[in-house]
């Protein structure tokens, strides 16, 4: 089974679980979310629901538009009952890295207005420890002008590497849904209380979000390659 189908499987097993009729649904970005607007978009037809989806980003904006579903916002319906979204490494506590994608910033808004956070992902995100799998770094979104000092700071406090994220088909960095760059903090393969490390890197002026989820995540479930779907807890 390829990485696609393990995606896929994961995908479909959450909004089969979670998505009721009449409800608010946040609608995650990446690659995986594409399979569970698919199937949700399914659901609807078959089971005629009435769901409203908030989205995370442009991307998912345009999932929803392309599959004819409600469109939503956080102006009208603050109040989210799940939100099901992809990340790039999920610990063995949930503690989550998002970002890889570039739309931290909506989709940490989106689901600390869920009820629910339920991830999505291939075996491959399933980790351990923060840094076993994933190698590119904690996303940090950041005002442009403050890019130079805030990777100085980081450094400074925690040590490790920041690269600012180049886009592909642009010369320069990429630039965010909400106008930001981004830098990939590759931190020190250590012990760290991600908690306290969110926090902080938060109170740098100019830093408008991390990519580290700590404490949001209810639900992992992890598609394997044999086609089950490995859930945690
Ligand atoms: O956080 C994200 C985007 O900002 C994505 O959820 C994360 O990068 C996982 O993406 P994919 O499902 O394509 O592996």
């Amino acid at each position: 089974m390829s990485l696609e189908q393990a995606k896929q499987v994961a995908a479909y097993r959450a909004v089969d679980e979670y998505v009721q009729n009449n409800s608010i649904f946040g609608v995650g970005s990446g690659s995986t979310v594409v399979y569970a607007v698919q199937r949700l978009a399914e659901r609807i037809e078959l089971e005629k629901l009435n769901v409203i989806c908030i989205p995370t980003s442009f991307q998912a904006k345009q999932l929803i538009i392309k599959h004819k579903l409600i469109l939503g916002e956080l102006e009208t319906n603050p109040e989210i009952d799940v939100t099901i979204d992809g990340a790039d490494e999920v610990d063995s506590n949930l503690t989550l890295i998002k970002g890889g994608g570039g739309c931290l910033l909506q989709e940490k808004i989106v689901a600390s207005c869920s009820k629910k956070l339920i991830v999505i992902a291939d075996y491959t995100k399933d980790s351990k420890k923060l840094g076993d799998r994933y190698k590119k770094g904690i996303p940090i979104e950041v005002i442009p002008m403050a890019y130079v000092p805030i990777k100085n700071k980081i450094i400074s406090m925690f040590g490790g590497e920041i690269k600012l994220r180049s886009a592909v088909a642009k010369a320069g960095p990429v630039v965010t849904d909400n106008g930001n760059f981004i830098l990939d903090w590759i931190f020190p393969y250590q012990d760290l209380d991600w908690e306290k490390v969110n926090n902080a890197i938060k109170m740098i002026p100019g830093v408008v979000e991390t990519g580290l989820f700590v404490k949001m995540c209810s639900k992992a479930y992890f598609g394997q390659p044999d086609g089950t779907v490995v859930e945690s807890p």
